[in-house]
C-alpha cells in the first residue's frame, strides 16, 4: 500500500484533497478523520501539517506527499521534489518598514523574524550575511510593531498582509514556492509513486489545457498546426468536403483566445473549445 501524506489544514489542504479526488483517489468526508484507506486504489492518505510532512517523508515513515517547496526547504528533510502541483503558489521575502533595508547586505547585524528559520539562515548564509533570526509561530508581520524584530522573512502571496503592517518588500525573492509531491528516494513503493506522478500530471494537464477543433481549408493545413502544435503532434482528419481538414490540438487556457483569433484571420472556422477532464500524457 502506498502511504502518501496530505495537508491536513492551511492553504494546502482543500486544494491538495480537491487535486487528489480527481486524480481518483478517496478522501476524506470529515476533517476530524487523520487517515483515509483506499482500497481499490491501493492507498493510504495520512493528513497531517504541512510543515510534518517533508519530514516524515525524508524519514521514510510514509513514502511521499503533497507540501510546499517552502516547507520542504525549511526542514532540511531528505524529501526530493518530484513535480510541481500548480497551486499554492507564492514567494519568499524579506520586507521591512521602508527606509529600513533595500538590500539583503542591510539585514546584516539586524534581527530577522520568520516561521521558516531553516530556510532563512540558510540563506543569509549563503550569502555571507550576519544575522540573528527569530523563531516565531506565525503573524510575524507583527513583530516589527512589537519591537520583537528589525526585519521579517516570510510567504508573500497577495502582499495584502505586509502592506496593512506597513511594511515593504526588499531584495531579491529568497524562493518562488508552490505546492509540490515530494518523495521519499529509499521508498520500495517508487513504482506506485510514478503511477501517482502519473495520475496527477493528469489532473495539472487537464486545467492547463482546451481542446480546440476547427476546420481548417486544406492548404493552409500547416500553418494552422504551427499556430496549434498540440503536446505532440494535433490530428488532423479529411472531411466530407476535401478541400477542407479538420484539426484537433491540445491549447493552453490561457492562451485559447489569442489562437482562436489567430486560426480565424487565417481561414479556419467552426472553431470549438471544449475542457479536459482527464489525461494521462
Ligand atoms: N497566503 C498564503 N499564506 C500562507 N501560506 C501560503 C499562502 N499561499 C500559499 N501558501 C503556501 O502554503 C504553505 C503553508 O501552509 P501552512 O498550512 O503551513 O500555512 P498557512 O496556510 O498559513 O496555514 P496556518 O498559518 O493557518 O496554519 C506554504 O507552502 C506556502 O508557500
Ligand atoms: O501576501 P498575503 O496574501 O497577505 O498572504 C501572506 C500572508 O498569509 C499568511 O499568513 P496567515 O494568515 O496564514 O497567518 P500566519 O502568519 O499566522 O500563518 C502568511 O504567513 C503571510 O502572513
Ligand atoms: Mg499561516
Amino acid at each position: 500500500m502506498l502511504r502518501i501524506a496530505v495537508p491536513n489544514k492551511g492553504s494546502l489542504s482543500e486544494p491538495a484533497a480537491a487535486m487528489l479526488r480527481e486524480a481518483g483517489y478517496r478522501t476524506r468526508r470529515d476533517s476530524k478523520e487523520l487517515v483515509v484507506r483506499d482500497e481499490a486504489n491501493g492507498v493510504e492518505l495520512f493528513y497531517l501539517r504541512p510543515r510534518d510532512i517533508a519530514v516524515y517523508v525524508g524519514s521514510g515513515t510514509v513514502d511521499c506527499g503533497v507540501t510546499g517547496r517552502d516547507l520542504l526547504l525549511d526542514s532540511g528533510s531528505a524529501a526530493t521534489e518530484v513535480m510541481e502541483l500548480g497551486f499554492g503558489a507564492s514567494t519568499f521575502r524579506y520586507a521591512a518598514r521602508p527606509g529600513t533595508a533595500s538590500t539583503l547586505e542591510d539585514v546584516a547585524g539586524h534581527r530577522v523574524a520568520t516561521s521558516y528559520s531553516g530556510l532563512v539562515e540558510k540563506h543569509l548564509a549563503d550569502h555571507g550575511v550576519s544575522a540573528q533570526v527569530v523563531r516565531l509561530d506565525g503573524a510575524v508581520e507583527t513583530a516589527i510593531t512589537l519591537g520583537v524584530a528589525d526585519v521579517i522573512a516570510d510567504v508573500v502571496e497577495t502582499g495584502a498582509t505586509l502592506r496593512g503592517q506597513g511594511l515593504e518588500v526588499f531584495g531579491d525573492p529568497i524562493l518562488r514556492s508552490q505546492a509540490v509531491l515530494v518523495r521519499d528516494e529509499t521508498s520500495t513503493e517508487l513504482a506506485a509513486v510514478e503511477v501517482l506522478r502519473r495520475r496527477l500530471l493528469g489532473v495539472v494537464t487537464a486545467r492547463e489545457y482546451v481542446m480546440l477543433d476547427y476546420d481548417c481549408p486544406a492548404d493552409l493545413v500547416d500553418r494552422a498546426c504551427a499556430v496549434t502544435p498540440g503536446l505532440e503532434s494535433p490530428t488532423v482528419s479529411p472531411l466530407q468536403n476535401r478541400e477542407w481538414v479538420a484539426v484537433r490540438a491540445m491549447v493552453p487556457r490561457g492562451v485559447t483566445n489569442a489562437v482562436m483569433d489567430e486560426l480565424y484571420e487565417l481561414g479556419a472556422r467552426a472553431i470549438l473549445v471544449t475542457d479536459i477532464t482527464a489525461c494521462r500524457l
